[in-house]
């Protein structure tokens, strides 16, 4: 578990503190996927630093397994920080060595293990990141999704119980980009690691993180399930980036609503009522015509999810709502 308690960074630039963050109080529980989001400048890269105290805080504790890092010596830091691997955009590989040397660095570097347990580990890696065939090749000859899955493989050399991925997927294409996501999640699974994944795309933190915090101008502005923040935004900030997502151009969007006859809803499925068809019966019962004004089906992580506008004419429309809300929908009144 990780635990931040009001702690608070500001880097020192020519005698100037510039605030990087704000005093922030939140824990990371072991084995989740916890998803930072935010713009450039956010501050998502410096929380992510303090975790692995490459930058000590200015204030404040930070608990790992209830022990406060800030207090390490320096050996306990160095033993520390092979419990922590990271992984970068740009995958950081060293250009003059073989994937099988690069993965096996960490392990060299930290001086414990026999060239034996090196060899061995390397090739359970490679098997694991789905390189066995490419273990003599240097970087320059794997493509972008290869790289980063010896990034992986590096990063995990030292069996470390914390993954740090620092917008590991945004250099990668849609499709590369999915199958290094799904490689992290079954890492996640069959390790039990806890993985704190920094991006600026909501539909990554969709994809696999349990819960996600939003970050604006070095603040935490909203934090919880994914499935909770995805579907129903709080802050401005949130909203812009489940948009963004969904490729949902506000404005137009409100002028399609301002077309739109009767009463607007928002009704959200989650799970098997995805599955249900409800719309019909609901209609039939309670004598509401329905107009769908735009929906989407898709997965936030393995559950399903369904989202629906919806402009509603006549009829009942009490009894059409409390039918939905029965069925375990959640709706809510654009207007
Ligand atoms: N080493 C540093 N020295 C001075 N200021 C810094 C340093 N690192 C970051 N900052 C400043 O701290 C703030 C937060 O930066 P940070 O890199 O944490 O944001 P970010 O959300 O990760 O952005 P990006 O996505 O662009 O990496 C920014 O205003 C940045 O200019």
């Amino acid at each position: 578990m990780i635990v931040f308690d009001q702690v608070q960074k500001s880097y020192q630039v020519k005698g100037q503190a510039i605030p990087a963050l704000q005093p922030t109080s939140m824990t990371i529980e072991t084995g989740e996927i916890f998803g930072i989001v935010g713009h450039s400048g956010a501050g998502k890269s410096t929380l992510v630093r303090l975790i692995n105290l490459l930058e000590p805080p200015t204030s404040g504790r930070i608990l790992i397994d209830d022990e406060n890092i800030t207090d390490y010596s320096p050996a306990e830091l160095r033993a520390f920080r092979r419990k922590v691997g990271m992984i970068f955009q740009h995958f950081n590989l060293l250009s003059s060595k073989t994937v099988a040397d690069n993965i096996a660095f960490p392990m060299k570097l930290a001086g414990i293990y026999s060239q034996q347990e090196i060899r061995d580990r390397v090739d359970e890696l490679l098997k694991r990141v789905s390189l066995a065939d490419q273990a003599s090749k240097y970087p320059s000859q794997l493509s972008g999704g290869q790289k980063q899955r010896v990034g992986i493989a590096r990063a995990l050399a030292c069996r470390p119980t914390i993954l740090l991925c620092d917008e590991a997927t945004s250099a990668l294409d849609p499709q590369t980009t999915q199958s290094v996501l799904r490689l992290l999640a079954d890492i996640n699974k069959e390790l039990g690691l806890t993985i704190v994944l920094i991006t600026h795309e909501m539909d990554v933190v969709r994809r696999v993180c349990d819960r996600v915090a939003v970050m604006d101008a070095g603040e935490v502005v909203e934090m919880g399930k994914v499935s909770d923040v995805f579907l129903h935004p709080k802050h401005p900030t949130t909203r812009d980036f489940v948009f963004e997502s969904e490729h949902i151009d506000h404005e137009d969007m409100q002028r399609d609503l301002a077309k739109a006859k009767g009463r607007i809803l928002r009704l959200t499925f989650r799970g098997e009522s995805t599955y249900t068809p409800l719309l019909g019966s609901v209609a039939r019962e309670s004598g509401v015509d329905f107009s769908i004004l735009s929906g989407r089906i898709d997965h936030i992580k393995d559950t399903p999810y369904g989202q629906l506008t919806l402009s509603l004419v006549g009829g009942d429309l009490d009894l059409a709502m409390n039918a939905l809300k029965a069925a375990d929908v959640h709706v809510e009144v654009l207007r």
